[in-house]
């Protein structure tokens, strides 16, 4: 921090994850007044409720009714609809979006953030184009010049709002712990532990990785076949995700998958407790489209597991290692290419 300058915090995004974060961060500045400026602004996709705008409501009734209901938000939180707004005259900037909005929101916020603004993502996806895979710390460094950290972990965002008690991971660049510890302060609370690993790769496919597992689990699920078939899934599913994040990037620590709460942790909450799960184990049940169950059963929010499968396959299929990740690909084939699902197991 340069002379006695606080810092400022945005947070892009105010989804399920993004207002529950909210909340956490917003009572974290307010309590460190020494280090951050009270105000968080916070962008909001803009819609209307009831007749309402959701920006509006959350400012007048400190509660996101759409996304978050039930919870309240610190007064200190301001939300907008201008993501441009938010992040102006931010240093810290929290990237909270369901991961296929993120470049479109980036490019619009090129140019308008601070020259000292450092991001941490907090999205479970990755990026695939042109045969190439990049994590959303990556994407959001190119396009706007700042270093970003990662943060995952087993968080299902109901539960982290009603301070039930979890662990978090932060994922940091080489030989920048201070920017780990700056957010550290941002997040950490009693209810809420934040642990910190030099592996922003690690964490963040960890993050993005662990949800077409959970659609695995959700389909044995679905199909009844018990506790003992889904444990079977969600370890070959944690070999898959760490031989493919160690294949495909540099520097992937391997205890960040076994040992940190955004790997091992965050597979078995999401494969019991998680949207994933929920909407593959309905996929099963009612035979519909993952797009019609994610409309009929999320209220708006987004499943980011079935993107994530048809991303890695399409990465795979260019790089033709499709047939070294089983899991991967019968979690493909199931939902997007009609495959039945009772062949989940066979390629194992
Ligand atoms: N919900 C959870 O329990 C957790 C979610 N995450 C991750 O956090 C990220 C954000 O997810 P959530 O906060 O849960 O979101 P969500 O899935 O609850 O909500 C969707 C959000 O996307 C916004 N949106 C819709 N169209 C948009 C557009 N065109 N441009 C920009 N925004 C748009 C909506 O307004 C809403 O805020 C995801 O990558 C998710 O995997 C991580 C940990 C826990
Ligand atoms: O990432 C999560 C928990 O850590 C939430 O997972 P879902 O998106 O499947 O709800």
């Amino acid at each position: 921090m340069a002379g006695d300058k606080k810092h400022r915090l945005a947070i892009i995004g105010s989804g399920n994850w993004g207002s529950a974060i909210a909340r956490i961060a917003g009572g974290n500045v307010s309590k460190f007044g020494n280090l951050f400026e009270t105000e968080v602004k916070m962008y909001v996709h803009e819609e209307e409720i009831k007749g309402r705008k959701l920006s509006e409501i959350i400012n007048e009734e400190h509660e996101n009714v759409k996304y978050l209901p039930g919870v309240k938000l610190p007064e200190n939180v301001v939300a907008t609809p201008s993501a441009v707004e938010a992040a102006e005259g931010a240093d810290l900037l929290i990237f909270v979006l369901p991961h296929q909005f993120i470049e479109a929101t980036c490019k619009e916020l090129r140019g308008h953030i601070a020259k000292d603004a450092r991001a941490i993502s907090m999205i479970k996806g990755v990026e695939v184009k042109n045969g190439n895979i990049r994590i959303f710390a990556d994407v959001i460094e190119e396009i706007l010049g700042c270093r970003c950290a990662a943060l995952s972990g087993a968080n299902i965002a109901n539960e982290v709002a009603e301070d039930k008690f979890s662990e978090t991971t932060i994922g940091y660049r080489p030989n920048d712990l201070a920017t780990a510890e700056l957010f550290h302060k941002v997040f950490d609370t009693p209810q809420f532990k934040v642990g910190m690993v030099e592996d922003v790769a690690g964490v963040s496919l960890c993050g993005a990785l662990k949800n077409v597992v959970a659609i695995a689990a959700g389909f044995t699920d679905g199909l009844g076949w018990g506790s003992n078939a889904k444990a079977a899934v969600m370890r070959i599913g944690l070999m898959e995700m760490k031989r493919f994040s160690e294949e495909f990037f540099q520097g992937v620590k391997p205890e960040t998958f076994t040992e940190t709460s955004a790997g091992i942790a965050d597979l078995i909450t999401t494969c019991f407790g998680g949207r994933n799960r929920k909407c593959a184990e309905a996929f099963v049940k009612t035979g519909k489209s993952f797009e019609v169950l994610e409309k009929e059963l999320l209220n708006g929010q987004k499943l980011q597991g079935t993107e994530t499968a048809r991303e890695v396959h399409e990465f795979l299929k260019a790089r033709g290692k499709v047939e070294e990740y089983p899991l991967f690909r019968s979690v493909f084939s199931i939902a997007y290419e009609g495959e039945g699902v009772k062949g989940l197991t066979s390629k194992l």
